[in-house]
């Protein structure tokens, strides 16, 4: 397991070690010993996540607040994300700061997402099915959001703004001037 560090502090790309032979392919997916060892950050995560989403969905941007407050460990099981982590914390010095990477299960990349962090992701092949650790339960009533396209973060989702497919609680979401997070 191979640990890049991104723009944003205490957001890496983790990159697996693949072991391959006649068989195919093998490689540990998560390892919370080596996690915690590479990263310093904690590696106890409490739920798996599971979504499918068609071309064109974005769904974010999402965190929760406070106490419930999650790190994400994402990846992509099929098709092909766009990854986006925006960090939120006013006290960083990467605050306002965005950063994205093509996940695929061909890359069998992931993004660590820390605590604080805004999330999101953008669908850029006809389906894709995502899937994400969290070190914190999901709590409906401390979740924190910004708007997709908030001219502030200025994000490029890879997607033609026409084929953007959002839920009903994405599309209206508050803007980071708004600080929902
Ligand atoms: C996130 C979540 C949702 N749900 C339910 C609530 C709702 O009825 C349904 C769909 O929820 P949402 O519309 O919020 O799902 P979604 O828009 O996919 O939300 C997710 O977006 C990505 C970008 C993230 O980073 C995640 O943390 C999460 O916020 O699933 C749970 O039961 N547990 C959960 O952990």
């Amino acid at each position: 397991m191979k640990i890049k560090p991104t723009p944003l502090q205490d957001c890496y790309i983790i990159e697996p070690t693949i072991f391959e032979d006649e068989r195919g392919y093998f490689y540990e997916k998560f390892n919370e010993q080596k996690f915690e060892e590479l990263t310093g950050m904690n590696g106890h995560f409490v739920q798996d996540n599971i979504s499918k989403s068609s071309y064109g969905v974005l769904r974010g941007i999402h965190l929760q607040k406070g106490e419930h407050a999650q790190a994400k460990l994402v990846s992509c099981l099929e098709g092909k994300v766009f990854d986006v982590a925006v960090d939120l914390r006013e006290d960083s010095p990467t605050f306002g700061q965005w950063f994205g990477v093509e996940l695929t299960p061909e890359n069998k990349l992931q993004l660590y997402v820390p605590r604080g962090f805004g999330h999101g992701f953008s669908v850029l092949s006809e389906t894709a099915i995502f899937s994400y650790k969290c070190d914190n339960f999901y709590h409906k009533e401390s979740e924190g959001s910004v708007i997709w396209n908030d001219k502030d973060l200025n994000i490029d989702w890879k997607l033609p703004a026409d084929k953007v497919l959002l839920s009903e609680k994405d599309s209206q979401l508050p803007t980071f001037a708004e600080k929902n997070f």
